[in-house]
């Protein structure tokens, strides 16, 4: 298994992993943005990476190779023109187009830095007190003079499941859904380009970040070395499915997708936030997915004679059953179901579990009822702390893209 990106199960034991430590982004947080930018309450920088810092050092201690994305992206910007097409790129996606004063001044000042502390400053954003115009534009006189930032800062890309996701031996380098997040894409894409480690490696790319219609990783889920299970939800669209399947379906081994409809809402935003794989038939879901009947709208997608063939099922259980070849299945209920405790965990990411082995998971601490639960039922479960990387909504698996999982 030399592929430098081999993920064909959600539980396979992990190997290579890619985070992102939170960064002065968080500190470019204030209430009037939060909405916008899709976290609910403004971390401590100082605690957040005390906490992330704990979880790569549990990653580390189980054998997992932590890959930095801010390292891997500094490591591929060391070639000047590669720098500048890419700072090019960025300010484009970023609204700043034209060759006017502020689009040369910013491109001087981001150039001057040194690759690493520029892949920092684009991640932070840059300030307007960072940058000296001879000209105010009307832009800046009369448009929101009071606004902070000419680039903005980008506090989601601590969550580096969601920009792109490995499947199999290839990657999806996503549109993401809100404009937020949308540029953080443009990182992995530079990295496949440009990276030692990946450059020459011929990685398959199963859908880029132009294509039409939404798709992001907490939405893609790797079950088994031929099926996937992917959210249709407020972040994942019915059109990227069908095009990724078609993809998938006519140049890899996959041979099945199950597109399981969830709430479109930001507790839920993503698929992983209420559906997890934790072991070879033991799966962590929210109850409130399922209605009063237990039901939820799964499409089942194959490869047909005449294009994909779609059919509608409504039993999950049947359903994982039936396409993971399984005789037995444990759905282990977020909060042990409970109308009160389920929602709350939920809301703190006690769906979001990172599993490092069959049966072995990492978890929030502070989701202690789901915790405990998870335990009565057989599994390993390492606890992280948690109380300012949560309030970004979202959990270990959120904020971790596998890169290279063992084959089961
Ligand atoms: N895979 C996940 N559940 N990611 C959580 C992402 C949270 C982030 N604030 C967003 O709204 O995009």
């Amino acid at each position: 298994m030399n592929d430098p990106i081999h993920v064909y199960s959600e539980i396979g034991r992990l190997k290579t992993v890619m985070l992102h430590r939170p960064g002065k982004e968080l500190e470019n947080l204030a209430p009037d943005l939060l909405e916008r930018m899709l976290i609910d309450e403004i971390p401590y920088l100082k605690i957040a990476d005390e906490e992330h810092d704990q979880f790569a050092h549990l990653l580390e201690e189980h054998g997992v190779k932590v890959l930095y994305l801010e390292k891997l992206l500094a490591d591929s910007l060391k070639d000047k023109n590669v720098r500048t097409k890419f700072v090019k790129q960025l300010l484009a996606e970023s609204g700043i187009v034209g060759e006017d004063e502020l689009y040369q001044e910013l491109v001087e000042f981001l150039m001057s830095l040194s690759p690493s502390e520029m892949v920092a400053q684009i991640i932070a954003g840059v300030r307007k007190d960072q940058i000296k115009l001879q000209h105010l534009s009307l832009a800046d006189l009369a448009e929101d003079p009071i606004y902070p930032f000419y680039l903005d800062p980008m506090p989601n890309v601590y969550f580096t499941r969601d920009q792109q996701a490995a499947i199999g031996n290839g990657m999806t380098i996503n549109r993401m859904t809100c404009r937020a997040r949308r540029r953080e894409s443009l990182f992995m894409e530079t990295i496949l380009l440009h990276h030692p480690l990946y450059k020459d490696a011929k990685i398959p790319i199963w859908r880029d970040r132009y294509q039409h219609g939404r798709l992001e990783g907490g939405d893609e889920l790797v079950l088994s070395q031929d099926v996937l299970a992917i959210g249709i939800s407020q972040r994942t669209s019915a059109t990227a499915i069908t095009q990724l399947a078609q993809k998938l379906f006519r140049d890899s081994k996959f041979k099945t997708v199950l597109a399981i409809k969830i709430p479109h809402n930001h507790a839920m935003m993503h698929l992983d936030t209420v559906f997890t794989m934790i072991n070879y038939d033991q799966f962590t879901v929210h109850p409130f997915i399922l209605d009063q009947d237990h039901n939820i709208d799964i499409y089942v997608l194959k490869a047909g004679t005449n294009g994909l063939t779609i059919t509608h099922e409504t039993n999950l259980t049947q359903v994982l059953k039936k396409y993971l070849h399984l005789s037995e299945l444990d759905l282990i209920p977020t909060g042990g179901a409970d109308p009160v405790a389920a929602p709350r965990e939920q809301w703190n990411d006690g769906s979001n579990t990172l599993a490092i082995a069959p049966g072995e998971v990492i978890t929030y601490d502070r989701n202690y009822v789901s915790n405990d639960l998870l335990r009565q039922h057989g599994i390993k479960v390492h606890e992280i702390r948690s109380s300012e990387l949560s309030r970004g909504r979202g959990g270990p698996r959120c904020m971790s893209c596998s890169l290279v999982r063992e084959d089961l």
